[in-house]
């Protein structure tokens, strides 16, 4: 993936509390998120003049406004959907984040634009499911009994995906048919000089498709109730597959990982892909699975979660707290974990640039929704919401000039709806110091950890201090303090130390003093490359993780993964007599 450096990230950082800004309602998944970097979406352009016909609607399905209940209708827009897309495949002007497609679906597929969900760049672990390609996740094995231990494993659904334990409920091997408006034309791939004598069986390739893991909900097809009719004649494989929503921006890359997984398969000359879209009814029955049983807008982050939540803070702003952050989200995930990063800096929300997840343009990455159920895009292997991801195009600049129930709101939204599936650690990026941010988290996620960030500098230190007392007041745990901007030692050996030493330090000091033993985890340098990497929006354990910076925060990721975690606010597995 070549990843263009956004030169304009930090112009687009909101302004702090700026008064020119646009109100934002404050229901995202309301919101409708555009497909990332789309001008004008197809769908909205073949729906816009049946709005009139869907005056009066109160449900809506997907991003473009169809009806739940009128299928008639639902129908005729599929229809418009087919006919509009046959004739263009919308891409975006401009540079994208991935390269272009060298693969792209056959005319009349409707797709979206490129989309980062998912996006890797070229120096990032993969998966074991990505590494080894479609063919390696197929159906391994069940093993019933043996206790999961959670740590290191492999990236979500490379290892059974919703067999993961808590929320498991499996869905039935294969859908059911798509409604005929939404058949696709067929994708073909043919391959030269057969397979000698072998027949291929439609079970052996629907093990084969059904093991390709989706790329935004990490969880194989066969689970997620994407696999439609599929058959072998001669050699021919006939593979229908449906889409959660119209315009799925995995679309590309599932129908790559469908057609290539097929034609694995010993036997199989050529495949024909048809490529359909969930119904309204698949869709809802999905989401349930998905939340596992949880009613809707229920958080999964309670204190009885196996989630390790992670609050990351700071007193004073600068000091580098997202910064640390992202790479520490990174890092987390190269070590196997999986991770979610909730960019609670509303007002300063900068992850998605640091993380890559906005184009040369501006335009950041827009989840998918699905229903009520907003699917996160991912970023080197963190699953990552922002409020920067449901700001209008165009807006992206502007400042998110909210008060506290809004900012309480979004919040809480973006740990209700937003779909993380089962995480090990989910971090949060705290806006500096201890204002209606810090107060809601610290009702929202009381039993979470916090790790405070400060230079060494008093001027910063001491006010780390308050924040996390603040944190303390809500019944959360100090766990640490990461000191950054630390001593840098120049080429020739002599040590710049531009803000001093020893501020973290004194902050565990004075925050051992009055409570917890609280210590320092680690020492991140200035370092020019992380700063580099930063505005070029990779991660510097990425780019240079030989870099002392790098070192410092993949130290900091093996400290907090080794650490256990508090029972503070968690029932006991058992109730005394
Ligand atoms: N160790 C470091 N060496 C050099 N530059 C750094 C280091 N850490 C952070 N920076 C740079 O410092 C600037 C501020 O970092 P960052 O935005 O992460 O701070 P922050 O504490 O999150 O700020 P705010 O709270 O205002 O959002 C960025 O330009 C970042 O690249």
């Amino acid at each position: 993936m070549t990843t263009v450096p956004p030169p304009s990230r930090r112009t687009l950082r909101a302004s702090r509390g700026g008064a020119d800004g646009p109100e934002q309602p404050p229901d995202l998944a309301r919101r409708p998120p555009r497909a990332h970097g789309d001008a004008v979406s197809p769908v909205a352009a073949v729906a816009g003049p049946l709005r009139p016909l869907l005056r009066g609607v109160r449900a809506w399905d997907g991003d473009v406004g169809l009806p739940h209940r009128d299928d008639d209708l639902r129908r005729r827009v599929a229809r418009l959907e087919l006919r509009h897309a046959a004739r263009a495949a919308v891409r975006p002007a401009g540079v994208q984040l991935h390269a272009a497609d060298p693969h792209p679906l056959a005319a009349g597929v409707v797709r979206g634009p490129p989309h980062p969900v998912g996006a890797e760049s070229a120096g990032r672990p993969r998966s074991r499911a990505d590494r080894a390609g479609p063919a390696a996740g197929r159906a391994q094995p069940r093993r019933h009994g043996i206790p999961r231990t959670r740590g290191r494993r492999p990236a979500d659904g490379a290892d059974g995906g919703l067999g993961r334990g808590r929320d498991a409920r499996r869905a039935p091997p294969g859908a059911q048919g798509a409604p005929r408006a939404a058949r696709r034309p067929r994708r073909e791939c043919r391959r030269r000089g057969g397979r000698g004598s072998v027949t291929a069986s439609a079970e052996a390739v629907r093990a084969a498709v059904g093991a390709v893991v989706d790329p935004e909900l990490r969880r194989p097809l066969s689970e997620l109730g994407m696999l439609r009719d599929i058959s072998v004649d001669g050699g021919v494989a006939d593979v229908g597959i449906a889409l959660t929503i119209v315009g799925c921006p995995a679309a590309d890359r599932i129908a790559r990982d469908v057609t290539d997984a097929a034609a694995s398969v010993p036997g199989v000359d050529s495949v024909a892909l048809h490529v359909g879209v969930m119904t309204a009814d698949e869709r809802r029955e999905l989401t349930e699975r998905l939340r596992g049983g949880r009613a809707a807008r229920v958080m999964p982050f309670g204190p009885d979660s196996l989630t390790r939540v992670v609050a990351v803070t700071s007193g004073k702003g600068g000091v580098g707290k997202s910064t640390v952050t992202a790479n520490l989200a990174v890092a987390l995930a190269e070590r196997g974990l999986a991770v979610g990063l909730v960019d609670a800096d509303v007002h300063g929300f900068s992850i998605p640039g640091l993380l890559g997840l906005v184009d040369a343009d501006g335009r950041t990455a827009k989840p998918t929704r699905i229903d009520e159920l907003i699917v996160p895009p991912v970023a080197h292997g963190v699953k990552v919401v922002s409020i920067g991801m449901f700001l209008r195009e165009g807006d992206e600049g502007a400042a998110v000039a909210w008060r506290g129930p809004m900012l309480h709101r979004t919040v809480q939204q973006f740990l209700t709806d937003v779909y993380f599936g089962d995480l090990d650690v989910l971090l949060l990026d705290m806006p500096p110091g201890t204002g209606d941010v810090a107060i809601s988290v610290g009702q929202l996620l009381p039993h979470a950890d916090v790790v405070v960030v400060t230079t060494p500098q008093s001027a910063a230190s001491d006010v780390a201090i308050r924040s996390a007392l603040v944190a303390r007041q809500t019944g959360q745990r100090v766990v640490g303090v990461v000191e950054n901007m630390g001593p840098l030692t120049l080429p020739d050996g002599t040590v710049l130390d531009l803000f001093g030493a020893g501020g973290a330090q004194a902050v565990a000091d004075a925050l051992s003093a009055q409570g917890d033993d609280v210590r320092v985890l680690a020492s991140i340098p200035l370092s020019p490359a992380l700063r580099q990497d930063a505005d070029a929006g990779i991660p510097v354990v990425v780019a240079h993780p030989g870099d002392a910076a790098a070192i410092a925060i993949a130290g900091l990721a093996e400290r907090l993964a080794s650490r256990p975690r508090g029972l503070a606010g968690r029932s006991l597995p058992f109730a005394p007599r």
